[in-house]
C-alpha cells in the first residue's frame, strides 16, 4: 500500500479568543490525500483552512488527533524537503532581483542546481533581472512558488495562492502549477476562490466553522449540491431595470411545479450554489470543549 502524502485523523486546535473565551479553529479533522491529489480546501472566512494548513506544514501543533505527511511528522517531513509551501504571507526581499532570491534560497537548501528549472517552472525566466520591489504581487507569488519548488518537493501545499492577483495573474499562475502537477506533485491549495476550485482541483475539500462539511470529486460536490441551472430568456416587457416581474416569475413557478421543478431562480449556480447550500448555517464557532 503507498503511504497516503497527507493523513490527518481527529484534529483538532482551538485558540484563546481576545474575550478570554476559545475558538475552536479545527475541529475534528480526519483527511487522507494519495500522492499525485490536487485538492482544495475551501471555505468562508474563518473556516479553518489556514490553521489546517499550518498543522500540514508543522507550524502550529494540533492540540488532539494526529497528523503525517509522507509517513512523518510534518516538521521531519519539511526538513527532508518532502513538502514546501506558498503562503500568503511571508516575506521576499525588495533589493534582490529575483534570480538573486532564487539563488539565495537555493543556496541554503543546498539545491544550486535546480535555480534555472524552478524559474523556468514559474515562469519568472523573462524577468530574473527585476528587483523583487519592482515586481506585481502576481509575479512576487510566483517567485514565493519558484522558491517553494527549490527542494523539489513531492507535496506543495499553498495558502490562498492569488489573493491580490488581478484575473489574468490568476490564470497564468495556475497554469503554471497545472504544469506542475502534471510532473506527478501533490498539491492541497486553500483558496476562497470558487472557481479555483472549479478549475484546478480533481477533489474539493469544504470546510465550515472548523469542520470538513463535504469532501467529493469537485465535479460530485457540483452535482449534489449546486444542481443544474436552466437558464431561459424571458420576455422583454416582464424585464425591467430592478429585475423580473415578480407576479410573471410566480407564474413561471406555478406553471412548472406539476413538472417536478423545484428552487426556481434567477442566478448562476455551479459550485458556488454548493458553497453557499454547505455553509448557509449560522452556527458560531463552538466553543472548547
Ligand atoms: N492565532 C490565533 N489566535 C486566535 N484565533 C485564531 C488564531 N488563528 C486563527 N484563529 C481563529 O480561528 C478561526 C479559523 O481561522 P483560519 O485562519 O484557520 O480560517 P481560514 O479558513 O483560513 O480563514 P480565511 O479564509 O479568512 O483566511 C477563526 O475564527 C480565526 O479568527
Amino acid at each position: 500500500m503507498t503511504t497516503p502524502a497527507i493523513r490527518a485523523t481527529g484534529l483538532r486546535k482551538a485558540f484563546r479568543s481576545t474575550d478570554g473565551g476559545a475558538v475552536v479553529a479545527v475541529d475534528d479533522v480526519d483527511l487522507v490525500v494519495q500522492p499525485g491529489e490536487i485538492v482544495a480546501f475551501l471555505g468562508p472566512n474563518g473556516a479553518g483552512k489556514t490553521t489546517t494548513v499550518d498543522m500540514l506544514l508543522g507550524l502550529t501543533a494540533p492540540d488532539e488527533g494526529s497528523i503525517e505527511v509522507y509517513g512523518t511528522s510534518p516538521a521531519d517531513a519539511v526538513r527532508q524537503g518532502l513538502v514546501s509551501a506558498v503562503m500568503q504571507t511571508g516575506g521576499l526581499l525588495n533589493d534582490f532581483t529575483v534570480e538573486e532570491t532564487v539563488r539565495a534560497i537555493a543556496a541554503l537548501h543546498g539545491r544550486s542546481d535546480r535555480v534555472e528549472v524552478v524559474l523556468d517552472r514559474a515562469r519568472l525566466a523573462d524577468l530574473a533581472g527585476r528587483r523583487v520591489e519592482a515586481c506585481s504581487g502576481g509575479e512576487q507569488q510566483r517567485l514565493k512558488f519558484a522558491l517553494a519548488l527549490l527542494p523539489d518537493p513531492d507535496l506543495v501545499v499553498l495558502d490562498e495562492p492569488t489573493t491580490g492577483m488581478d484575473v489574468g495573474a490568476r490564470q497564468e499562475f495556475w497554469r503554471a502549477m497545472r504544469e506542475d502537477a502534471a510532473l506527478g506533485r501533490t498539491i492541497v491549495f486553500a483558496t476562497h476562490y470558487l472557481a479555483e476550485a472549479d478549475e484546478f482541483a480533481e477533489r474539493t475539500v469544504l470546510m465550515n466553522h472548523g469542520r470538513i462539511v463535504h469532501d467529493a470529486a469537485t465535479t460530485d460536490v457540483r452535482a449534489a449540491y449546486g444542481g443544474r441551472t436552466l437558464t431561459f430568456r424571458p420576455p422583454a416587457e416582464v424585464v425591467d431595470t430592478d429585475g423580473i416581474d415578480a407576479d410573471w416569475l410566480a407564474r413561471v413557478r406555478t406553471a412548472l411545479e406539476p413538472l417536478g421543478v423545484t428552487d426556481v431562480d434567477v442566478s448562476a449556480a455551479s459550485l458556488e450554489a454548493a458553497f453557499l447550500a454547505l455553509t448557509a448555517d449560522n452556527e458560531p464557532i463552538g466553543a472548547a470543549r
